[in-house]
């Protein structure tokens, strides 16, 4: 299995490279030179597995001679022991058709888990092979932070350093990054956006004696192993409501565009999903662009679901590269059109094909308790924010057949955002044991401007006190 950058200028390259590259050297993003397809009665034969399995099984068609199945295997069972629900990622049915997939049941309550547990092992599975050691500088909006951090503390081949967006986190958020006294974290707060952070990360990756000499990694959804970590439990889902026999839906609430592409992912490998619903909170943009090919850049405003707080979707580029069939040079062209203008008007053919699979949705903030409060009354779930919207949207755009059953990703527990979901259903969620004394836990990060040159001189004094 090669991958290929999405912008063209980066040489084809193995699952271990990809898998420390992070962003390609052209600012591309990587994606298999081609998907690997499963036939019927192979999705069947996937029935019925426990998740460690499935997901190695799922993996391996990624990872070519990296790592045997076995080893895969070895990880994947490490992974997922440790998660809290027996499934991993069980389903519970909200309505005749809707089902919420938990992806929250991992150490730091976001589905960011599911892919970045298993991504902590392959790292260190990778370094120690090579007898190398990287320095993994990482963007988060609150949840992904919190999950790289968990997944690499401690870990004798890994420094990592999360920009998170100052103030524009949720509290349990920002305390589960910033009280890991561990001497291989650190947390910068940056006087800025989360798109800023996501801005400076990518510049330190396109900045190539700093990635050299830092031997950056990634641990953002720019990295290919994320999605791919991602796409088994759409595979878990699909094949538990039917599939490959029924064709089904999934509604994803959607800031970076990583998790709705991972289902579009395994689509792309056979996988029966006949829609792709695009729920997003007041920062807009993708179901702008869905509803009139309007994907232009606006101000990012905080809201009630802070990780979808996002308007620059990395991963829209994975799709786009594929709608422009695959044009390296067209792809960049777009992306470097909108990083000078804030626009990206995508060619009309493009679009409709787009519109094909995929609908937009938008959720403010009185919707988004409003729905809280609704899931709370009419079906007795505790939602977060950020799964509600994907709740309404998945009511909002039903598809037509009234018999496809909709995969609704429940991206967070609710204890995550306690205070939304009090406001709105008058429930106190409590945070489980493990996390339950985060608010007398000690703090400790630094405040930085919104600044390239600042915060690598900070990713550089914090990883070479490590290395040395
Ligand atoms: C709780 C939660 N829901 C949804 C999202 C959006 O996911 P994605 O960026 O993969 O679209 C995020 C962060 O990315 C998140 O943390
Ligand atoms: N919502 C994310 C933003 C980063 O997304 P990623 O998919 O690139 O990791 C977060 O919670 O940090």
């Amino acid at each position: 299995m090669r991958y290929v950058s999405t912008r063209g200028e980066a040489a084809p390259r193995g699952f271990e490279d990809v898998l420390l590259a992070g962003l390609a050297e052209d600012g591309g993003l990587f994606l298999p030179e081609s998907w690997p397809l499963l036939s019927t009665a192979e999705w069947r034969e996937l029935r019925g597995l426990p998740y460690a399995e499935l997901s190695a099984r799922i993996l391996h068609r990624f990872v070519g001679d990296a790592l045997t199945l076995e080893e895969l295997r070895g990880l994947t069972t490490a992974t997922y022991s440790s998660f809290r629900h027996p499934a991993v990622v069980p389903l519970v049915q909200l309505g005749p058709r809707d089902f919420a997939l938990e992806l929250f049941h991992g150490p730091t309550l976001a589905f960011k888990d599911v892919a970045l547990q298993l991504l902590g092992r392959l790292f260190d599975h990778v370094l120690k092979k090579r007898g190398e050691r990287i320095t993994i500088v990482g963007a988060t909006s609150g949840d992904t932070g919190s999950a790289a951090i968990e997944a690499c503390r401690d870990r004798a081949a890994v420094d990592i350093v999360i920009l998170h967006p100052e103030g524009r986190t949720s509290e349990v958020q920002r305390r589960q990054m910033t009280t890991v006294m561990s001497a291989n974290v650190a947390n910068l707060a940056i006087q800025g956006s989360f798109d800023d952070c996501q801005d400076l990360v990518k510049a330190m990756f396109v900045d190539a004696p700093f990635r050299g000499e830092m031997k950056l990694a990634a641990v953002n959804s720019i990295n290919w192993a994320r999605i791919a970590a991602q796409i088994p439990y759409y595979v878990a889902s699909a094949l538990a409501l039917g599939a490959p026999d029924r064709e089904v839906a999934v509604s994803v609430p959607t800031g970076n565009f990583g998790n709705v592409l991972a289902a579009w992912a395994a689509k792309q490998m056979g996988l029966p999903i006949a829609k792709f619903i695009v729920a997003s909170n007041r920062n807009d943009i993708l179901t702008r662009f869905l509803v009139s090919n309007d994907m232009s850049a606006r101000a990012v405003e905080p809201s009630l679901s802070p990780s979808m707080d996002i308007q620059v979707s990395s991963n829209f580029e994975r799709l786009l590269f594929e709608l422009l069939g695959r044009d390296p040079k067209a792809t960049a062209a777009q992306m470097q059109g909108f990083r000078a203008t804030g626009r990206m008007p995508i060619p009309d053919a493009a679009w409709r094909q787009a519109t094909q699979h995929f609908q937009g949705f938008m959720l403010d903030d009185a919707g988004t308790l409003a729905e809280i409060a609704h899931l709370h009354e009419a079906a007795g779930y505790l939602a977060d924010p950020h799964t509600a919207i994907g709740t309404a949207a998945a009511r909002a755009c039903a598809p037509t057949d009234p018999h496809m059953p909709v995969i609704i990703a429940a991206t967070a527990h609710p204890a995550k955002f306690p205070d939304a979901v009090q406001r709105a259903t008058g429930v106190h969620p409590p945070l489980p044991a493990a996390l339950a004394d985060l608010y007398e836990r000690p703090e400790r990060f630094t405040v930085l401007p919104n600044d390239l040159a600042a915060a690598q001189g900070f990713v550089r004094q914090h990883s070479r006190r490590n290395a040395a």
